[in-house]
């Protein structure tokens, strides 16, 4: 299959959990904007992808100085996270070829590991499907019966975290999310939109560290995953050492 590589990065949420004054991708993580970190990270793993990045159209805080990677184009984001994916796709439709690999990842989850990276991308060059870094749950699972009681006990068998990057052929990943919007689907990521399909994307164990920042606490945690991977304080620079899991 074709070895090219694009990666697509949804970076145009509000970050309306965080209640922060500017959207969360741009709050101060370890000494740099949180951006950056996800950008430095995929940068570590592929140099030489070819980079979308969906920003708000009103965005007055990105700084193209931030990106690495030398083939890069910015287009606007769209009212959820699959419109900005499916913006970043219909933007390359001149150039993607219809078996390109599509590597789309949160600019929210700046702990992703080279290794991860690597990984996921190994299981996915002979998959005609594609898939997702994900995790199994680690925990009794709960139902609530709504009145902030419990109502049953789930079984966790066979339940996983669903995480980012998710890969896919470029052709079959835009005829899904079209399809998805279509039929006016809620679509939270792309795995949902090519099972919409009947197709059934291959789950790549990942890393429970690759954390979406979400709330106010993530930031503090997301500190010491970073600094644990490094294996000293943060400070500028590409993370390198103790990053294999
Ligand atoms: N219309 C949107 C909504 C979300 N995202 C991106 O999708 C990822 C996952 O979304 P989430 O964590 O929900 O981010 P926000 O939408 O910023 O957060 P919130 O839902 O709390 O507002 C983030 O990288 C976010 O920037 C996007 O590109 N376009
Ligand atoms: C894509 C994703 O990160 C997988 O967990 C997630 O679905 C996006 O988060 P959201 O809060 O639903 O936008």
């Amino acid at each position: 299959m074709s070895e090219r590589l694009w990666l697509v990065v949804p970076a145009a949420g509000r970050g309306r959990r965080m209640g922060a004054e500017r959207p969360k991708q741009y709050l101060e993580l370890a000494g740099r904007p949180l951006m950056v970190h996800t950008l430095a990270r995929l940068h570590a793993a592929f140099p030489g992808a070819r980079l979308v990045l969906c920003l708000d159209s009103a965005d007055s805080d990105f700084d193209s100085a931030w990106v690495p990677f030398a083939d890069w184009r910015r287009v606007d984001g769209g009212t959820q996270r699959a419109d900005s994916v499916a913006n970043a796709l219909a933007a390359i439709g001149a150039e993607a070829r219809q078996d390109d690999l599509v590597l789309v990842h949160d600019v929210a989850r700046p702990c992703v590991s080279v290794a991860d990276l690597h990984r996921l991308h190994a299981c996915l060059v002979d998959e005609p499907v594609g898939g997702l870094l994900a995790a199994p749950v680690a925990d009794t699972m709960k139902r609530d019966d709504g009145t902030g009681r419990v109502a049953a006990t789930e079984s966790r068998s066979g339940l996983w975290h669903a995480l980012t990057p998710q890969g896919f052929r470029y052709g079959l990943l835009r005829r899904a999310l079209a399809a998805a919007c279509e039929r006016d689907m809620a679509v939270t990521d792309e795995a949902s939109a090519i099972e919409a399909l009947g197709l059934s994307p291959r789950l790549v164990c990942g890393r429970r560290d690759n954390l979406k920042i979400t709330h106010p606490e993530d930031l503090a945690l997301a500190e010491r995953i970073l600094a644990a991977q490094w294996g000293e304080a943060p400070t500028a620079g590409e993370p390198t050492a103790k990053e294999t899991p």
